[in-house]
């Protein structure tokens, strides 16, 4: 088995103040493959940046180990260069050019001079790389922040809401950069967001932060297929919910039922209420997106704290 790009190990960070600690982050175990969209998705506050901010050694950890590449991050900075990052959308010089503020990153770097031009290219600034940043667009700054992050060809890009502000034309664009990072170069991506929709989108997996606290994590496909179920209008809708829950779990709401199986059970449910003698209206596949998955969970969360 490949080692982890990435692995977080219990790790946890309590901000000090004069009134006491706050403990942003706690016990969060995720581990990152190689080639993986990694997402990780929760409110305000919960503790993405501040774990962004651990792994890229801005601050350090309270408790628990950071590795990347298998190799410990602590006491070993040097393992960052194989590390590219986006955070706060990036700060650039107005008044300089896409291009120029990349050389004058590369120099500050010592990195990826040569690969200016390849890099505005794959992020579709080719056109207006002679433009000044100050009128370049959310999505277009967005977009030379990831060029940034790519100027030392990391192995492991980090991107902190890098959706955040971008209008539709923007958050397309993004989606496509991201997914073709993984798919067309190889490399690892690890992003959070507040943005539900998006996050299905672009991630392979996900992890659900809550209140510091990974509370889920799963891959889109898992997560999805385990809120599928079949809306069900039959007559009598009583006798149909008693033959259906010798096998399945239901949801009754109104005049219809929802049926917990999978779309691939759907002739078997038909056939134990045909042979039932119970007339069938509708079955429809029925799948709730992840946005619903997610807003159930955080407040199940928020309903036993
Ligand atoms: N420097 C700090 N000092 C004290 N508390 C902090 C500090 N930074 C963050 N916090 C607190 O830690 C918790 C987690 O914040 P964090 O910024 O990591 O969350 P987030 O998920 O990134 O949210 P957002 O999307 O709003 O930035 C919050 O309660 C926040 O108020």
């Amino acid at each position: 088995m490949t080692l982890p790009v990435l692995e977080l190990v219990d790790l946890g960070k309590v901000y000090r103040g004069r009134k006491g600690g706050v403990q942003a982050v706690k016990d969060v175990s995720i581990s990152v493959g190689a080639g993986e969209v990694y997402g990780f998705l929760g409110p305000n506050g919960a503790g993405k940046s501040t774990t962004i901010r651990m792994l890229l050694g801005l601050i350090s950890p309270s408790a628990g180990e950071i590795h990347l590449f298998g190799e410990p991050l602590r006491n070993n900075p040097a393992v960052l260069r194989r590390v590219g990052s986006l955070v706060d959308g990036g700060a650039f010089y107005p008044f300089l050019s896409g291009r120029k503020n990349l050389e004058v990153l590369a120099r500050t770097h010592g990195a990826g001079a040569d690969r200016i031009d390849a890099l505005l290219e794959q992020v579709g600034l080719s056109d207006s790389a002679k433009r000044r940043v100050k009128g370049y667009s959310t999505g277009m700054r967005q977009r030379l922040g990831v060029a940034a992050a790519l100027l030392g060809d990391p192995d492991l890009v980090i991107l902190d809401e890098p959706v955040n502000g971008l209008d539709a034309a923007g958050i397309q664009e993004m989606r496509l950069l991201i997914r073709s990072l993984a798919a067309d170069h190889g490399k690892t991506v690890f992003l959070s967001s507040h943005l539900l929709h998006e996050v299905q989108q672009v991630c392979d997996r996900i992890a659900i932060i809550s209140r510091g606290e990974v509370i889920r994590e799963a891959t889109i496909r898992d997560l999805l297929a385990a809120d599928e179920g079949l809306r069900l209008q039959a007559a009598p809708l009583e006798l149909a919910r008693s033959v259906i829950e010798e096998r399945w779990a239901v949801e009754p709401d109104g005049d219809t039922i929802l049926v917990r199986a999978t779309q691939d059970e759907a002739p078997e449910v038909v056939r134990r209420l045909v042979g039932a003698g119970i007339d069938i209206f509708g079955l429809t596949p029925e799948r709730r997106n992840l946005e619903e998955v997610f807003l159930s969970i955080t407040q199940e969360e928020a309903a036993d704290a």
